[in-house]
């Protein structure tokens, strides 16, 4: 059934533009091209609705002239999209009968337009806005280079991004090193989350290559210090990690850690701010932040307490107990465990048909869950790094980093 409306569909666009059935389109959305699917917005139809206007309506014309230059074709789900958040931008929730059962290209479109339900006439405007932005920018970079089954959808040293069936998947690239975090890695996870948060994914993955999934803040981060001295190097850092763990606070989609191997510390704290948590078997989830004359950080000493409870949440920030896949399941840090022979293709599968759930509902949901405490994240945010700037220079936190190099101690 589906490719016959999907046919349909390429058929509408088609007879569109040809003017042939110009009722078939909303007048001012842009039809489809056959082929090149370059989008025609013939003059006549570049009129919207005073409603749709705006304070972006420079944003959603623009969006609009945009999508006549994509090089690719969307494809049909796309299209759907496009052509549903016009109609709710412009007339607001779907205001017409159902169309028959054997009117499929119409259904197809009338159930789009409809699964907005009541979303705001500015906000569909501004998904119109990032749908089409995510569009171009990947139509642009699939012109440079070609594409493999992934889409890559940009050029990372430590990370690799890539996006397909309305996944976008961040992986950690640094197996030699168990994936331990560098500056560098921190900035391109942050740029990372940025571009997947724009771009036309439904939700957004961040994985592990190789045995681990991360081993936490790469501790040569400490060694390289800058001539402004010990002190400078305390308060960058601090400003560092308060950035990188916002980025996952205000991340607007639905996030997913597939945890693929051992995490320990930074990579184990944020998890409290994802909204899934697959982990194989094999994982373990370590945080010796005593260990290392550290202090907990990822929003951890708010989050761990709300999921586990303090005592569990003591146990593992304060004593570094490190908990297996199955304490951390038992524990609510885990969403599920799977066993790691099936850990990849069921964990997969799972999210290949989360991704086809209605774009909109899912990350508005996802907001309406994080803006009950947004502000208080923050805060914890900030009096975690502002602490962690003071104990980064103490002589506890000094010497275990000493330790580990002079390898006298590993964890
Ligand atoms: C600016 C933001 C700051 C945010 C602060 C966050 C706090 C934290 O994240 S605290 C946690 C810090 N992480 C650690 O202390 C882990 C240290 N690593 C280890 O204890 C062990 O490597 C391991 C238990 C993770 C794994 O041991 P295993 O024997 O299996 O492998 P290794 O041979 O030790 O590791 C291979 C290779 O990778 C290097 N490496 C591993 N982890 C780190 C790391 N965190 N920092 C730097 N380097 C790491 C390890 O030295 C080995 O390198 P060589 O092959 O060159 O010896």
């Amino acid at each position: 059934m589906a490719g016959v409306v999907g046919r349909l569909i390429r058929c509408w666009c088609r007879r569109a533009v040809a003017g042939r059935s110009r009722s078939a389109l909303p007048s001012g959305h842009p039809a489809l091209h056959p082929g090149c699917c370059s989008l025609k917005v013939p003059a006549l139809q570049l009129h919207v609705s005073k409603t749709a206007m705006g304070a972006s309506q420079k944003d959603f014309e623009n969006a609009m002239n945009q999508v006549k230059l994509l090089k690719e074709d969307p494809g049909n789900e796309v299209k759907l999209k496009l052509y549903a958040l016009y109609k709710q931008a412009t007339e607001g929730p779907c205001n017409t009968p159902k169309p028959g059962v054997f009117d499929l290209i119409n259904k197809a479109k009338w159930e789009a337009w409809n699964a907005l339900g009541s979303l705001p006439k500015e906000t569909a405007r501004q998904n119109y806005v990032d749908l089409v932005s995510g569009l171009s920018s990947s139509s642009d970079s699939s012109s440079q280079a070609k594409p493999e089954a992934d889409r890559k959808q940009a050029e990372y040293e430590t990370v690799v991004m890539t996006s397909e069936d309305g996944i976008t998947k961040i992986m950690l690239n640094r197996p030699a090193k168990k994936n331990a975090l560098t500056e560098q890695m921190y900035q391109e996870i942050m740029l990372a989350l940025e571009a997947a948060s724009k771009d036309d994914s439904t939700i957004t993955v961040l994985t592990g290559n190789g045995d681990y999934y991360s081993s936490g803040n790469d501790l040569t981060n400490f060694t390289n210090i800058p001539p402004e001295g010990v002190e400078a190097k305390a308060k960058n850092s601090a400003i560092l990690l308060r950035n990188f763990v916002g980025s996952f606070i205000d991340f607007p989609k639905p996030l997913v850690a597939v945890v693929n191997g051992p995490a320990v510390g930074i990579s184990v704290t944020v998890l409290g701010l994802f909204d899934l948590v697959y982990a194989t078997d094999r994982a373990t989830f370590h945080t010796p932040f005593s260990h290392l004359g550290q202090t907990p950080e990822g929003c951890s000493s708010y989050t761990f307490p709300k999921i586990m409870g303090p005592a569990k949440a003591a146990e593992m920030l304060i004593f570094g107990k490190k908990l297996t896949a199955g304490e951390a399941y038992a524990q609510g840090l885990v969403t599920e465990v799977f066993p790691d022979s099936t850990f990849q293709k069921e964990v997969w599968t799972r999210l290949k048909a989360y991704s086809k759930l209605p774009q909109n509902a899912l990350r508005i949901s996802k907001q309406i869950i994080r803006s009950q405490e947004k502000e208080k994240l923050h805060a914890v945010n900030a009096k975690e790094s502002s602490i962690l700037q003071e104990r980064w220079l103490s002589s506890e936190c000094m010497n275990a980093i000493m330790n580990f190099f002079s390898q006298k101690a590993k964890l």
